[in-house]
């Protein structure tokens, strides 16, 4: 069984490091000339998976804007899973799942176990109900070779209130939470498989990002203004372990095949040119 950072770091040095982020929301369905309906978000979610399943490291299907249509948007996000698998990406469900523990061993079944039909390779999770209650996902990421991406600091502008607020000895939450995330990758090579999710749009990080020896999924370029130049500088000790992803600066182009996948191949060499190496 290979681990998902030795995964995610083979995919990277191969494919280059782009997740291509899968957002079906209204107004892109309605761009795209489709309804917003399940018809319409199938028929987006399978072209978007044309588009980047065989070319990006990764996609991330964002699950809420599937959960939207019931039971007929989870039905298409199980075939976004298999489809773009099958392809050969890495999926990373945006879940950002949390709760206390034993709600958490829950999700970690509905995401993480290979039996599971929204089984993925990785998870995005929230530790703000605290580090430990997420256990039961570090677990099951660890025994069947997946990953999880740990928010640390969002690349919403409400974050900081919660994420940088400061405990007695005066260092920030967010902080905390990547000093576990690091002890969960002591020892791991080439690549730990718990990550954080950093947004590309922080000013500044003031954490020292080689130390998690884990991946650093960071969204926010393109749609939310920050830039690939803006996270080579924010993980200037990190970049070969940053997975940048981007969902209305891809979907945006579409809903023509030829233009979505020449915009994933110019943005994957962007990418590589700012954070390889
Ligand atoms: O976990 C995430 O992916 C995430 C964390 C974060 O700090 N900020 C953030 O925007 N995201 C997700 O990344 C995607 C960003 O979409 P675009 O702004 O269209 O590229 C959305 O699915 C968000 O839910």
């Amino acid at each position: 069984m290979t681990s998902f950072g030795e995964r995610l770091r083979s995919r990277i040095d191969s494919r280059g490091p782009l997740c291509v982020g899968i957002d079906p929301g209204t107004a892109l369905l309605h761009a795209w000339g489709l309804d917003d309906s399940p018809a319409g978000l199938e028929k987006f979610a399978r072209t978007a998976v044309e588009a980047a399943g065989d070319l990006a490291a990764a996609v991330k299907p964002q699950s809420a804007f599937f959960e939207r249509f019931g039971s007929r948007g989870v039905a298409v996000l199980e075939s976004v899973v298999a489809d773009a698998r099958a392809a050969g990406a890495l999926v990373v469900m945006d879940a950002k799942r949390g709760d206390i523990g034993s709600t958490t061993a829950a999700y970690a079944q509905a995401y993480l176990h290979p039996d599971s039909p929204l089984a993925a390779d990785a998870v995005t999770v929230s530790p703000y109900l605290g580090f430990g209650s997420l256990r039961p996902m570090t677990d099951m990421a660890f025994a069947h070779g997946a990953g999880l991406f740990v928010l640390a600091r969002t690349s919403n502008p409400e974050a900081g209130e919660v994420q940088l607020a400061t405990g007695p000895d005066g260092g920030t939450v967010a902080g905390s939470i990547m000093d576990r995330v690091s002890d969960l990758n002591r020892d791991a090579g080439p690549l730990g498989s718990i990550g954080v999710v950093l947004g590309a749009t922080l000013h500044d990080l003031d954490y020292p990002v080689e130390r998690l020896n884990g991946p650093i999924l960071t969204p926010g370029i393109g749609a939310q203004g920050a830039t690939f130049a803006d996270a080579a500088r924010l993980f200037a000790t990190a970049r070969r372990n940053v997975l940048p992803s981007v969902s209305r600066g891809v979907l945006a182009e579409g809903p023509d095949l030829a233009r979505l996948r020449s915009a994933v191949t110019r943005l994957t060499a962007e990418a590589r040119e700012h954070l390889s190496g």
